[in-house]
């Protein structure tokens, strides 16, 4: 979200996913509606109405201080999703807040509850949620880095290897993206890892091919412009993404339905040296109200995770830099 005044057209809210760091992992915080308000007892993620004048930052901010008596310190701006009840349509801007000051109180008398949120797993111990909300813990699930193979330029044993170690320190989504591969090597190049991915609990998204998806049990496609341009229909799989460059190829992946999208090049990169790049700027303003979660790529680094967040992403996709020489051990 910019931090502009909103529209008076539909009910905006803010809506907060607070995440703590725990011995066992992140968690997240959801609360349940008190008995005086619409949707009594159904569990949702702290927040409310935008009030006139305000932007969805500052009622962030306002009604996590009166809710729960926190004042927030980091909140990295998220999807934007719209919903319509039979009393209104919400659109509901999500922030992932992830540093506050003072210990949570519930200052309206609702319930809290913390869930664990490791890749994959977002869900919900609780019932019931709020209809919206589903989808939101969909898109909770993923994980911040998404990377893409190398394998033409590393060759396929050093490949392997080095994602066996990348899955070994947390890596839990990759793309097999090999453009130049023969179709028999890159079929076997998929079976092993996908094996290899699947013992870690990783996710593996198949660049284009749909077909090969679904017979080698790929967790999801990535689909390529032209797919983006010509499909009329979210192919049935599991996880569909889409690689992105514009303001219009975001808003036809949101409507085909995709679950995430890669938006691409913020950076000037190593692979098309000279060629014009978003800048962060321009990230975040494509970003920004997009209902699906966006990984920026190019021309980044793992340290640019943080300023990712802070520019509307969900977290980084990494090429080359994802598979560092590491150990040979
Ligand atoms: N806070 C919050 N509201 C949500 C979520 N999901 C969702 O659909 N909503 C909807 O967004 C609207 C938020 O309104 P609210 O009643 O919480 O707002 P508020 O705190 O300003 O309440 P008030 O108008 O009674 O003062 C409701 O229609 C609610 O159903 C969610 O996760 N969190």
């Amino acid at each position: 979200m910019t931090d502009q005044p909103l529209s008076p057209k539909i009910v905006e809210v803010a809506a907060a996913v607070l995440v703590r760091n725990t011995a066992a992992g992140e968690e997240f915080l959801l609360a349940q509606r008190p008995a005086d308000k619409i949707w009594a007892g159904f569990w949702e993620f702290p927040g409310g109405k935008v009030e006139s004048g305000e932007t969805a930052r500052v009622a962030l901010v306002r009604e996590l201080r009166e809710e729960l008596g926190i004042a927030v310190q980091t909140a990295f701006p998220w999807i934007v999703r719209q919903f319509t009840y039979p009393h209104a349509t919400v659109r509901l801007n999500f922030f992932r807040v992830t540093a506050w000051q003072g210990e949570l109180h519930p200052h309206e008398g609702q319930q809290f509850v913390w869930q664990p949120i490791s890749a994959f797993s977002a869900v919900a111990h609780v019932s019931p949620l709020l209809p919206a909300n589903a989808p939101v813990l969909r898109a909770l699930s993923l994980p911040p880095l998404y990377a893409i193979s190398n394998a033409s330029e590393l060759g396929e044993c050093e490949f392997l290897r080095r994602l066996e170690q990348a899955l070994d320190q947390g890596l839990r989504l990759l793309q097999l993206r090999e453009k130049s591969m023969p179709q028999d090597e890159l079929r076997s190049l998929a079976i092993r890892t996908i094996a290899l991915a699947h013992a870690h609990g990783a996710k593996v998204m198949l660049n284009g091919d749909i077909e090969l998806v679904r017979e080698l049990g790929a967790d999801g496609v990535q689909l390529t412009g032209t797919q983006l341009a010509q499909l009329n229909e979210r192919p049935d799989v599991e996880w569909c993404a889409a690689s992105c460059h514009t303001a219009e190829e975001l808003r036809r992946a949101e409507v085909l339905g995709c679950d995430f999208a890669l938006l691409s090049p913020v950076l000037p990169t190593l692979s098309h040296p000279g060629a014009p790049h978003l800048g962060w700027d321009s990230f975040a303003s494509l970003a920004a109200g997009c209902s699906i979660p966006i990984y920026a790529l190019g021309g980044l680094t793992l340290k640019d995770s943080e300023t990712s967040w802070q520019h509307g992403a969900h977290g980084i996709a990494l090429l080359r830099q994802a598979w560092p020489e590491g150990s040979s051990n």
